[in-house]
């Protein structure tokens, strides 16, 4: 009898685990035993028990060249799966257009995230929002202070901050990556704000950043466990990590920045002295009437820089990188500059429609290195078919730029930088986003669908002034090491999730003591006529 209560016990505490194990997994992981549709989902690389293809997605350097392969061996559409999540990944111009643009009412939204937006970002930040009438309120004001004509208001600080950009070239080439990064923040905080970051130093670009780092450090892949299985976050804290907690304290890092920021500005309207930017537009619309609170208000303004300052930066650093490795784009694109512009001036706005080569090279630095190493994640709202295939509500949907980029069949010797690619497609990105033929798109790397980057009329002027005006005044070429060797530039990228290039040696020198004089010169009648 003893004896028989012994097994009865180490039974017990051998299947309790299984069984406990068994029931978190049917109740975080969907299966066809619940569900038969999901036999038809689309096919895709085997993954394990629990975690599915986490481990084939955890190194993020490696994602890239596996989302490439598994096009190529699974077509347009395959499927994945992280944790409890099912991921969808549409690998062609077709597939994007038909779902995320023409189905964009039930593919527009974001996934779940407890940790990076329920707790740490209060519910507030425009870009993991889900879809819903919050967020398309947001995104109809953002729309209206960034559209072209907005935009192209803005072109005067772009203008100036461009012009010291040249100026911090010519001073200090060693550090040419902070300086993309100082004239991409500033452009967007005197955007947002009105506030200008005249120097890497200033106490503004330290706030600033320690948000984005705090942004950077949840949103990598795997950061929070919650975040892949969000079924887990109504678990105690204390089984997790106390992540809970932890996201507490971002938030009240973040929105205390964000508030500061919003509030010093709101002032500044009501006393007259703001400068013409989104906030003070913003504000003067009427936020309550739209269900716009404060906390909502500042972290919209925030998320402008969370947007816009690293993603253009990130993208002027990869075009020096592309200029160092492949020459001759670089060369075609001076001597284009050079015929239609001279030595005298520098490029202005006026000359871009006689540029042709230099758009298309803004397009191909795009498609060589889309902004981040995954491919875009939108998320269903509903659930579809798409050509046979059941595609869950609740799928996170990836745009992947990487299997569309460099598709040899779309685009001829993908890994090669040829800007030329691009000269039948001579329009601004934006015209390209709205193409009923989806294989006139340029490319994909301001996303698609309702979602698309509201800031592309922005971002795009930016990359055009500044790689005009690099062209025009300064030789992109390796670094020269010991016993005149060239130095082979760094190619990877910074851990994380955009496509930030690690720090690379170049050697950036101006292209004639004329093109200097001339640099100085509109530089300093910039500063005379008081700047901006
Ligand atoms: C080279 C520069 C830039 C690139 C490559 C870029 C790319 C993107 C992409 C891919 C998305 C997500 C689209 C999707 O989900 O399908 C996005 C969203 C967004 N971008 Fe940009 N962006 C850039 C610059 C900017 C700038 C300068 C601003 C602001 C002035 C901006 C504001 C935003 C905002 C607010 C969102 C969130 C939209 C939403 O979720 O509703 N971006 N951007």
């Amino acid at each position: 009898m003893g004896n028989l209560r012994w097994v009865h016990l180490v039974l017990v505490a051998i299947c309790l685990p299984i069984v406990q194990l068994l029931v978190l997994y049917f109740y975080t992981i969907p299966s066809t035993l619940t569900d038969k549709r999901r036999r038809h989902l689309p096919p895709g690389p085997r993954g394990l028990p629990f975690v599915g293809n986490l481990f084939d997605l955890s190194d993020s350097e490696l994602v890239r060249q596996k989302a490439q392969n598994w096009f190529r061996q699974y077509g347009d559409i395959f499927y994945t799966k992280i944790g409890g999540t099912d991921y969808i990944w549409l690998s062609s111009p077709r597939a994007v257009r038909d779902l995320l643009d023409k189905k964009s009412s039930i593919y527009s939204s974001r996934s779940p995230a407890p940790f990076a937006q329920d707790v740490a970002s209060g519910g507030k930040r425009q870009l993991f929002m889900q879809y819903g009438p919050e967020w398309r309120q947001l995104r109809k004001t953002s729309h209206s202070l960034l559209n072209m004509q907005s935009a192209i208001k803005y072109q005067p600080i772009q203008d100036y901050e461009s012009k010291q950009l040249m100026i911090d070239l010519i001073q200090d080439p060693e550090n040419f990556y902070e300086h993309n990064r100082r004239y991409s923040s500033s452009v967007i905080m005197y955007v947002t704000y009105g506030y200008r970051l005249p120097s890497w130093e200033h106490p503004l670009v330290k706030k600033i950043f320690s948000v984005l780092d705090n942004l950077t450090e949840m949103t990598a892949p795997g950061a929070h466990v919650v975040d892949s299985f969000p079924s887990l976050a109504s678990l105690p804290q204390w089984l997790l990590g106390n992540w809970r907690s932890h996201a507490k304290k971002v938030f009240q890092y973040d929105s205390k920045v964000y508030l500061g920021l919003w509030r010093e500005l709101k002032e500044k309207v009501d006393n007259g002295t703001a400068k013409e930017c989104f906030v003070k537009g913003f504000y003067e619309q009427d936020l309550k009437k739209h269900g716009i609170d404060e906390l909502l208000a500042a972290y919209t303004c925030g998320g402008l820089v969370e947007a816009g300052s690293e993603t253009t930066a990130t993208t002027l650093n990869n075009f020096i990188l592309a200029m160092i490795l492949f020459p001759e784009a670089a060369k075609t694109a001076q001597e284009e500059i050079d015929r239609v512009v001279g030595e005298d001036r520098m490029p202005s706005w006026d000359d871009e429609q006689n540029l042709p080569y230099v758009r298309a090279l803004v397009k191909e630095t795009l498609r060589w290195r889309p902004v981040n190493k995954f491919g875009m994640p939108h998320y269903t709202s509903e659930d579809d078919w798409y050509e046979g295939y059941f595609i869950p509500k609740g799928s996170v949907v990836m745009l992947n730029w990487w299997a569309i980029h460099f598709d040899p069949k779309l685009h001829h010797a993908p890994d090669t930088f040829d800007p030329a690619r691009y000269l039948g497609k001579p329009l601004p990105a934006a015209d390209y986003i709205n193409t009923n033929d989806p294989y006139l798109r340029d490319h994909f790397t301001y996303g698609a669908g309702r979602r698309v980057c509201p800031g592309v009329h922005v971002a795009e002027r930016s990359l055009y002034i500044n790689i005009a005006r690099t062209l025009w005044g300064f030789n992109l070429a390796k670094k020269m090491g010991a016993n005149n060797k060239p130095i082979e530039p760094e190619t990877e990228m910074v851990r994380g999730f955009l496509s930030v290039p690690k720090h690379f040696d170049a050697a950036i020198t101006p292209r004639s003591e004329a093109h200097v004089q001339c640099m100085r010169r509109e530089f300093e009648q910039e500063v005379a006529r008081g700047g901006i």
